[in-house]
């Protein structure tokens, strides 16, 4: 077992980890599945995860958060439930998802919801619901979510054109709201920006954002269809997922810290 490492940065130990993004359908759910099988299968870590509010989807669906986040981790013992506290059929921000199938939403409820999750040590992986400006109402958004519950902010980009002024923008955005411990992560296929912009992208944001950009996660689409029930195509899509994802240098530095 690795020994947990203790960061200075104490108002970060062990509270866990909140995914957002640029947008909606940049990788999100890959990448906090993807930590959550790397908190617990090479740390050794107790985690858990958590997606407050999914939309355009039911519980059980293998294309749902819920579900893929399950499985993709690896934490077979929690059931979709409570993974996602609220599932709500309209493929929308959850703001109107929640007016339009006419269930009342309080942010305190959701913070509660959180904080039951920490308390026990646990390590929070939080993904949000589109990207990191979206409204749960109209007073909050995911990034409201991330300060109250107090994680630093892992924001999922895509690579290629078009990526510096969502990312920077996103990152201000992120400050304005009251986070201060951000990352930028990116998620695509490698088809959409050679090995050059990819770096050329990352370099420009930390120049202008002042955040670390910690690489290119692996592309490994997550099993599918009838794929998708099958036990042993999501242990192989864990164990190629960490074979390259452990050799991401600075993510892992960024990771360790906050673990
Ligand atoms: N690293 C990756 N490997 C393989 N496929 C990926 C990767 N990143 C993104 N994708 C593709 O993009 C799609 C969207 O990714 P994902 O579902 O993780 O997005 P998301 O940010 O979680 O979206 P949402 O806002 O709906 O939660 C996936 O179904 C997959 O096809
Ligand atoms: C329907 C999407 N997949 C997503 C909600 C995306 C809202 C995006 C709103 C916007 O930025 O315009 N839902 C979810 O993550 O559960
Ligand atoms: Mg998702």
């Amino acid at each position: 077992m690795v020994p947990y490492i203790h960061t200075d940065e104490k108002h970060h130990f062990s509270r866990g980890l909140f995914i957002s993004s640029t947008g909606t359908g940049i990788g999100k759910t890959i990448v906090t599945a993807g930590i959550g099988a790397y908190c617990r299968e090479i740390w050794q870590r107790r985690i858990r995860i958590w997606k407050p509010v999914q939309s355009g989807v039911t519980l059980g669906d293998p294309e749902a958060d819920s579900y893929r986040l399950r499985m993709g981790s690896g934490l077979l013992e929690t059931p979709e439930e409570e993974i996602a506290t609220w599932t709500l059929p309209d493929p929308l921000a959850p703001w109107m998802a929640f007016e339009r199938a006419g269930v009342p939403f309080a942010f305190e409820r959701l913070l509660e919801e959180g904080r039951r999750r920490q308390e026990d040590g646990s390590f929070l992986l939080v993904e949000g619901a589109g990207g990191i400006a979206v409204p749960f109402s109209a007073e909050y958004t995911m990034a409201d979510a991330a300060r109250e519950l107090g994680t630093p902010v892992l924001l999922v980009a895509p690579p290629g054109l078009g990526t510096v002024s969502h990312t920077v923008t996103a990152v201000q955005y992120a400050r304005e709201r009251g986070i201060t411990d951000i990352a930028v992560v990116f998620s695509g296929p490698r088809s959409l920006a050679d090995e050059r912009e990819i770096a050329e992208n990352a370099r420009m944001i930390e120049a202008m954002a002042g955040v670390p950009v910690c690489g290119i996660v692996p592309w490994l689409m997550q099993p599918a269809n009838a794929q998708a029930v099958e036990m042993e195509a999501w242990v192989a899509w864990r164990e190629q997922w960490l074979e390259s994802f452990v050799r991401m240098e600075k993510m892992m530095d960024w990771l360790r810290k906050r673990i």
